[in-house]
C-alpha cells in the first residue's frame, strides 16, 4: 500500500510494457471474430484483465499461455438467454467499449464497475439509449442496459471522451445496415480513434473517414470541423494473429527520470506508432525550452508526468487540460495538492494548468495516490530526487503492476509495505 522512496539515481535500459490501449482493442476485435485469433505480448494489468473478463462474460473463449491469449470469438448479437454480467472494475475504456456492444442482442446486460468509475461521464451513451428507447439505468456500482441499437447517424461531441467513439466503432459494423459517426469539433484524443480504426482494419473491418492527408494537416481540421466515419453494416470480424506494441503512456515515466538526474534508456517502443502519447519526447523538450503553452488535449494521460517534468524544469503552462478532471482522479487537482507538498505551486484553471517554478523539497507529509496509477508513477519520478512516501501506491496495478520492480532494477531504492502486486 505504501512505498517509501529514497533519493536515487537510476541507470540502465528498461523495456516498455505492452500498450494497454492496444491490448484492449486487439482483444475486443479478437473476441468479436468468427474463429480463433492470437493476441501476443500482453501484460495482465487490472484493466486488461477487466477486458478479458468482459469478453468471457459475453461468450468468448480465451486461453492464456504466458503473455499470449488464444481467443475464440463470440457473436455478441446472439441472445444467450440470461443476463450477462460484465465486470469493468476501474476501467473507463472497458466500460465505454463494452456498453454499446451490450446493446446488440436486446437482452439485459449488467456492466459492473467501482463507484468511482460509475461517476465518470456516460452521457453520450445515455442520450443514444434515450433516443432509441433502450433501457439505460445507472446505479452506484453498475449500469444496466437492455435494448437493441439501430444503425443510422450518430452525432457525438468530440471533447468528452474518445472512448465513446471507439465503442461505437467496434459496434456499428455488426448492425444490419450502414451507419455514420459525426464527431463534432473540437475533437480531442483523436489518436485513440486512429488506434481503434487501425485495430479494426487488422481484423478485416472497413471504416471510411472524411479525413485525408497527413496527420499534422489534419490536426487543424479536426479542431474546427466535424469528422465523419462511415461504417458499413453486416461486416464480420476476421480472426488475426497480432502483437501488442510497447506502451508510450507508461514509458513516459521512465523518460521523465532523465529530467530528474537519472540516465535511463527505453526499448520495446515502435517508432512508427499511432499512439498519441509518443508525443512525450517532444513535450518534455518543449517544457525544457520554455515553450508556452503546451497543449495536451490529444494526450491527457501524459498530464501527471508532464506536470512532474515541469516541476523539475522550472515550470510550464499547459492547455487542453479540462478532461483531466474525469479520469481515475481529478488529475490536475491531485497533482496540485501533491506538488504543493514538494514545494511547488500549481494553479488549476478551467482548461489550463500552470506549474510554477521553484525548488523541489523533501515532503514532510505522506503523498497520496488519489487512487490513480498515473499520479503514483509521476510522484515516484519526483521522489527519486527528494525521497518520500506515497500512500495508495497499489493503484499502479491498474495499468502497470510491475512498475516498481522495473524501477528497482534500474536502481531505485524503494521499500514497499503491504503492496499487492
Ligand atoms: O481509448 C483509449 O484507450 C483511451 C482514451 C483516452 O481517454 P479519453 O478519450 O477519454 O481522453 C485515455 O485517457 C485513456 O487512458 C485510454
Ligand atoms: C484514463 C485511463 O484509463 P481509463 O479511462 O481506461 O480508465 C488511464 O489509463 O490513464
Amino acid at each position: 500500500m505504501r512505498v517509501e522512496i529514497k533519493p536515487s539515481a537510476l541507470h540502465g535500459t528498461v523495456t516498455a510494457p505492452p500498450s494497454k490501449s492496444m491490448a484492449h482493442r486487439l482483444l475486443i476485435c479478437a473476441g468479436l471474430s468468427e474463429g480463433e485469433s492470437v493476441v501476443r505480448r500482453l501484460a495482465f494489468s487490472q484493466d486488461v484483465k477487466a477486458t478479458i473478463d468482459c469478453l468471457r462474460a459475453l461468450g468468448a473463449e480465451i486461453r492464456l499461455d504466458g503473455d499470449t491469449a488464444f481467443v475464440k470469438g463470440t457473436d455478441v448479437r446472439k441472445a444467450i438467454g440470461k443476463t450477462a454480467v460484465l465486470n469493468c472494475n476501474e476501467c473507463g475504456s472497458t466500460l465505454r467499449f463494452f456498453t454499446p456492444l451490450c446493446m446488440l442482442c436486446g437482452e439485459e446486460r449488467v456492466l459492473r464497475g467501482s463507484p468511482y468509475l460509475m461517476t465518470r461521464p456516460m452521457d453520450v451513451y445515455e442520450k443514444i439509449a434515450r433516443d432509441q428507447g433502450i433501457r439505460f439505468k445507472k446505479a452506484e456500482d453498475h449500469l444496466t442496459v437492455e435494448g437493441r441499437l439501430k444503425s443510422g447517424v450518430y452525432e457525438v461531441a468530440g471533447n468528452i471522451s474518445s472512448q465513446f467513439i471507439s465503442g461505437l466503432l467496434f459496434t456499428l459494423p455488426l448492425l444490419d445496415s450502414d451507419s455514420e459517426i459525426r464527431i463534432l469539433p473540437p475533437v480531442e484524443s483523436k489518436p485513440y480513434i486512429d488506434m481503434t480504426v487501425a485495430a479494426l482494419r487488422q481484423f478485416g473491418i472497413e471504416v471510411e473517414t472524411s479525413l485525408r492527408g497527413a496527420r499534422q494537416e489534419c490536426r487543424a481540421t479536426w479542431q474546427s470541423q466535424p469528422i465523419n466515419y462511415r461504417i458499413k453494416g453486416n461486416q464480420s470480424y476476421c480472426p488475426a494473429d497480432v502483437t501488442v506494441e510497447g506502451d508510450y503512456s507508461n514509458a513516459a515515466f521512465f523518460e521523465a527520470l532523465n529530467y530528474a538526474g537519472s540516465s535511463v534508456k527505453i526499448d520495446g517502443l515502435r517508432e512508427n506508432t499511432l499512439q498519441g502519447d509518443s508525443a512525450y519526447k517532444i513535450l518534455f523538450e518543449n517544457i525544457k525550452l520554455g515553450i508556452d503553452p503546451i497543449d495536451i488535449a490529444d494526450c491527457p494521460d501524459l498530464g501527471p508526468v508532464l506536470f512532474a517534468v515541469a516541476a523539475l524544469c522550472g515550470g510550464a503552462r499547459f492547455t487542453g487540460t479540462r478532461r483531466l478532471r474525469i479520469k481515475e482522479s481529478d488529475r490536475a487537482d491531485a497533482m496540485r495538492q501533491e506538488l504543493q507538498k514538494l514545494g511547488i505551486d500549481v494553479e488549476v484553471g478551467e482548461n489550463e494548468v500552470i506549474v510554477h517554478g521553484g525548488a523541489l523539497r523533501q515532503p514532510t507529509e505522506v503523498l497520496s495516490a488519489h487512487g490513480d496509477h498515473r499520479i503514483v508513477m509521476a510522484l515516484s519520478v519526483l521522489l527519486t530526487v527528494t525521497g518520500g512516501v506515497i500512500d495508495g501506491a497499489q493503484a499502479v496495478n491498474k495499468s502497470f503492476p510491475d512498475f516498481f520492480d522495473k524501477m528497482r532494477k534500474l536502481g531505485l531504492e524503494v521499500q514497499t509495505n503491504g503492496m499487492d502486486q
